[in-house]
């Protein structure tokens, strides 16, 4: 599905309600599979989410997780450690060169067994699920921090719990803590201490209610949007907290520097635009922790004529597509003057945004989410639009609420 997006209103007052986050709703699914006194409130209605819990529910033959990143990683260890699963774990064309090597390496030394279909290091792979006694892993944190939070989630059923040690700069981090503070929640003893991660096995569970906060990374759309609108625009979201256990949150603060201001109202989030940027402003920011909002930010900076250098962006090449050399095209055929290397993105202030221009999403969410806020200033055409619902499938529908126009072509 092609379509077309344009809006003519650059000033309202909306509210819109998200889903839980896809992140924590995938490690509160597994939890439940594996503790089923657990019960989970305001579940993502994601894609990966719903290839999450389906395939939760296997225990032999094919398990097919098409683009989800966080359920192949999540899935494999669950596997690992299930005794009597025989199971092939496949993905979409692009999850066959997304990475595993780490993580498959890792379970192998805990006495997993697990072996590759095709090609040595990528999906899709072939699980023996044995029980586990060994408690002792080392594996390198520079490449994803999914593999880390793979093992984390099924450390707890373990009858000897996990001891990681972890080798090189860690990447993504607050995912880590994320993991780390749900298993807390349940009762589970974690430590994490320089490059150590200690976890305790927790036999039963009581009955408990995991309540996910809704996803942060999909509220950054709506953070580009109210940057891009008038001053005095109003985007309410629900339903987050205060303290969150994402990573993304972050945003409040990096948008501070695009004039919106966030606050809450209860679990009410209020995105309002209080300044205009101003034409020589340039944002210089390391990504490494919030890396899902690479592509927003860089389109934001685009939006508003402002330049931007970013760093951290190890981890942007072997997500949904390579999300640096995506950018790069589809920002450059809108007039950007943008370059960037393995880790790093530059952007060069420019005034004008080519109308009409189709982008091409490569199959990733992100890409079509990111560049639709556009359609405030261009009309805007978006290529395979309905790739957003890997992680929110309500995104047109949401955006049509706020006022934007979007045709089928
Ligand atoms: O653990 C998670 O839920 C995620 C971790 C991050 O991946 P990396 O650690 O591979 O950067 C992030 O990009 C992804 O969308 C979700
Ligand atoms: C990278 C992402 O997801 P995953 O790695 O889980 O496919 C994402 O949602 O931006």
């Amino acid at each position: 599905m092609n379509i077309r997006i344009q809006s003519n209103q650059t000033k309202f007052q909306k509210q819109i309600t998200i889903t839980g986050s896809k992140s924590e709703s995938n490690r509160c699914l597994l939890l439940r599979a594996l503790y089923p006194g657990l019960t989970i409130e305001n579940l993502s209605n994601s894609d990966d989410s719903v290839v999450m819990e389906k395939g939760l529910e296997i225990t032999s033959g094919t398990v097919d997780i098409h683009h989800a990143g966080t359920a192949m990683r999540f899935l494999t260890a669950f596997f690992a450690v299930k005794p009597g699963a025989e199971i092939i774990l496949t993905g979409s064309k692009r999850m066959t060169e997304r990475p595993i090597e780490i993580l498959v390496d890792a379970l192998r030394q805990l006495g997993a067994e697990i072996s590759y279909e095709n090609n040595q290091g990528y999906p899709p792979i072939k699980i023996k699920g044995k029980q586990i006694i060994q408690n002792k892993v080392t594996l390198a944190a520079n490449i994803s921090s999914q593999y880390i939070s793979a093992l984390l989630l099924v450390a707890p059923s373990l009858e000897n719990g996990l001891i990681l040690q972890l080798e090189g700069k860690i990447t993504s981090v607050p995912y880590i803590r994320m993991t780390l503070s749900l298993l807390e929640e349940l009762g589970v003893q974690t430590n994490f201490e320089a490059n150590t991660i200690t976890v305790k096995p927790l036999d039963d569970l009581p009955m408990q209610q995991l309540v996910v906060e809704s996803d942060w990374s999909s509220a950054s759309y709506y953070y580009s949007i109210v940057a891009l609108c008038e001053v005095g625009t109003t985007i309410t979201l629900s339903s987050y907290k205060q303290n969150s256990l994402q990573g993304d949150s972050v945003l409040q603060e990096i948008y501070k520097e695009f004039g919106v201001e966030s606050s809450f109202k209860g679990h009410d989030l209020l995105l309002s635009k209080v300044k205009d940027v101003s034409k020589d402003t340039v944002i210089n920011l390391d990504l490494s922790n919030a890396p899902d909002i690479a592509q927003t930010i860089a389109v934001s900076c685009f939006g508003l004529s402002i330049g931007c250098e970013l760093k951290g962006l190890h981890t942007l090449k072997i997500k949904e597509t390579d999300r640096l050399e995506a950018l790069k095209a589809e920002l450059g055929k809108l007039g950007a003057d943008i370059s960037v290397t393995d880790k790093t993105l530059s952007l060069k202030a420019t005034s004008e945004i080519k109308p009409e221009v189709a982008i091409d999403t490569y199959d990733d969410h992100r890409m079509a989410m990111a560049f639709a806020p556009l359609a405030l200033k261009v009309p805007i055409l978006i290529n395979d639009a309905e790739v957003v619902s890997k992680s929110y499938p309500d995104f047109w529908k949401d955006l049509n609420s706020l006022g934007f126009q979007i045709e089928d072509l």
